[in-house]
């Protein structure tokens, strides 16, 4: 199943610049982990803004729920996700 996810980090500033590198870190080794997976199937970032719009390809509702509440980042995003499914003119045989 494919979704559309975008999410909008808001870290506090008062966090240490040392602690939102770390968490900063994880994000980007478990974003990429999942990429090579192939579950991540892509990661934009929203030009002019600290956001990004992703697109996952999981089993059911149920994964991509806990990818998403296990983002190192979770606690400091908001996020909106919209299921999507094949446009019937797409040539892109993966697109289901
Ligand atoms: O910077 C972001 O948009 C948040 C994020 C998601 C995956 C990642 O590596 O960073």
């Amino acid at each position: 199943m494919l979704f559309k996810v975008e999410m909008k980090v808001n870290i506090p500033y008062q966090m240490p610049a040392e602690q939102a590198a770390e968490i900063k870190a994880r994000e980007k080794e478990y974003a990429q982990e999942l990429q090579r997976q192939g579950k991540w199937r892509h990661l934009w970032r929203v030009a002019g803004s600290y956001s990004n719009v992703s697109i996952f390809d999981v089993a059911d509702n149920a994964e991509l729920q806990d990818i998403i509440s296990n983002l190192p980042l979770f606690p400091f995003m908001e996020i909106s996700v919209a299921p999507l499914c094949r446009h019937p003119s797409s040539i892109h045989e993966d697109d289901r």
